[in-house]
């Protein structure tokens, strides 16, 4: 059982607001500023330099690498945070090329995030060994698992329509075939329950400033299956060698998950993230999914009776998606603004999706239902069809 009112009392949200964008950046867990403060003040302020070891700072990536490792299905010893997802998903890529030397396909979709299609033209380009980056559609991607792909690397939950890929099935195809699947977790960690070690899945990356709720620039977390932990890292920083504080020129891996660890960890990015994950330990996973399925199906029936103008752009079967829901509107961007203005919290992306996070922990039925009076409103008043509604921000 999980106490979602209780869930929804440990979080710091302004007054009026329905905020229906925890999908790209979660909300203040209330902790989080408490707990920054202390390490700030005590840690940093207090214990200088030897708060590294005294209060624990070097072993964090790897006691939230634990933490995180709970919720996604993966054993203790698999998952480490640190850097970003960008650079994560190019270590797990990496590796897997690396334990594929003869094949010189990876596989991905377009529904993937860009950043992750460009770390791999990145890498591929600088590999120099002829690989191939082939992109096909979503629901192409079965189909063109062949012999020739050494690496499958998919997002599992689409960020522009939530549709989710089976990841078991997925995985399963790839390893008929010999390849490798590598999975991008940002929409899924914490949003739904993930089983990387039922799947099989060989790597895994995702951010947790998302559904996580560790706030903006937290670290990413990397899983490599027990399996493949011997392999060298691409990054070979110093924090990831086998004994940083020798200084020995030469690198040499730590063991296991350490060696994907990079550089100097974000001390107070992790005091946050570390308060976030303390809400998660009330939380019963297979709950959250049960009530963001409900609150994502009465977000879509609200707005389908009431806004003939929007198209559904997310799977209807709630088990085919993710913990969001999208729309599709001719002036998304416009609409979206109007929404902000009226405290209604979502975001947009091009060209025309209406993206809504459905977070369980502080979201319930009355701010679904608000959503969608409120869209319904400003779409028969023609409210979004003002100058300052279409005007583009840099970030969106
Ligand atoms: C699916 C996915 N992958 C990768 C990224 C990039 O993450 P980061 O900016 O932390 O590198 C994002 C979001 O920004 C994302 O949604
Ligand atoms: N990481 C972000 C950022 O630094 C600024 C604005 C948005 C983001 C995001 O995470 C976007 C997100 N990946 C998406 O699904 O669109």
């Amino acid at each position: 059982m999980t106490d979602f009112t209780a869930t929804r009392a440990r979080f710091d949200l302004p007054d009026g607001i329905v905020y229906l964008d925890g999908n790209s950046l979660g909300p203040l867990p209330r902790d989080a500023a408490h707990r920054i403060a202390r390490t700030v003040t005590d840690e940093w302020g207090g214990q200088l330099i030897t708060a590294w070891n005294r209060a624990g700072w070097m072993d964090q990536p790897a006691r939230l690498g634990d933490r995180i490792a709970r919720l996604v299905g993966a054993a203790p010893g698999t998952v480490v945070v640190g850097d970003t997802l960008s650079l994560k998903v190019t270590q797990c890529l990496a590796a897997a090329l690396q334990l594929r030397p003869d094949r010189r396909v990876v596989l991905s979709d377009s529904g993937n995030f860009p950043s992750d299609l460009y770390m791999a033209q990145g890498l591929l380009a600088a590999l120099g060994q002829g690989h191939e980056l082939r992109v096909v559609a979503p629901e192409d991607v079965e189909a063109a698992i062949g012999p020739e792909v050494a690496a499958l690397m998919l997002t599992e939950v689409d960020y522009r329509t939530g549709r989710k890929h089976d990841m078991a099935a997925l995985t399963a195809k790839a390893h008929d075939v010999g390849a490798l699947a590598i999975w991008d977790l940002a929409h899924s960690a914490g949003a739904l329950p993930v089983d990387l070690t039922g799947t099989g899945a060989d790597f895994a990356a995702g951010c947790t400033y998302k559904f996580l709720n560790g706030g903006p620039g937290a670290p990413a977390f990397v899983y490599v299956a027990p399996d493949h932990q011997h392999v060298a890292p691409l990054l070979s920083g110093w924090l990831g060698h086998e004994a940083p504080f020798a200084f020995d020129p030469d690198y040499r891996p730590g063991p296991g998950i350490s060696r994907m660890r990079v550089g100097t960890p974000p001390v107070l990015q992790m005091a946050a993230l570390e308060a976030a994950l303390d809400i998660f330990d009330t939380v019963d996973m297979q709950a959250l999914r049960a009530r963001s399925q409900h609150l994502g199906d009465r977000l879509i029936a609200a707005v389908e009776a009431r806004c003939p103008n929007v198209t559904l752009a997310s799977p209807r079967d709630p088990e085919a998606r993710g913990s969001q829901i999208s729309f599709r509107h001719p002036e998304g961007y416009a609409v979206m603004q109007a929404l902000i203005a009226r405290g209604v919290v979502g975001d947009f992306r091009a060209p025309d999706i209406l993206r809504f996070g459905i977070t369980p922990l502080y979201i319930g039925e009355a701010e679904i239902d608000r959503a969608a009076e409120t869209l319904a409103d400003i779409l028969d008043t023609a409210a979004w069809d003002r100058p300052e509604y279409k005007h583009r921000a840099a970030v969106t």
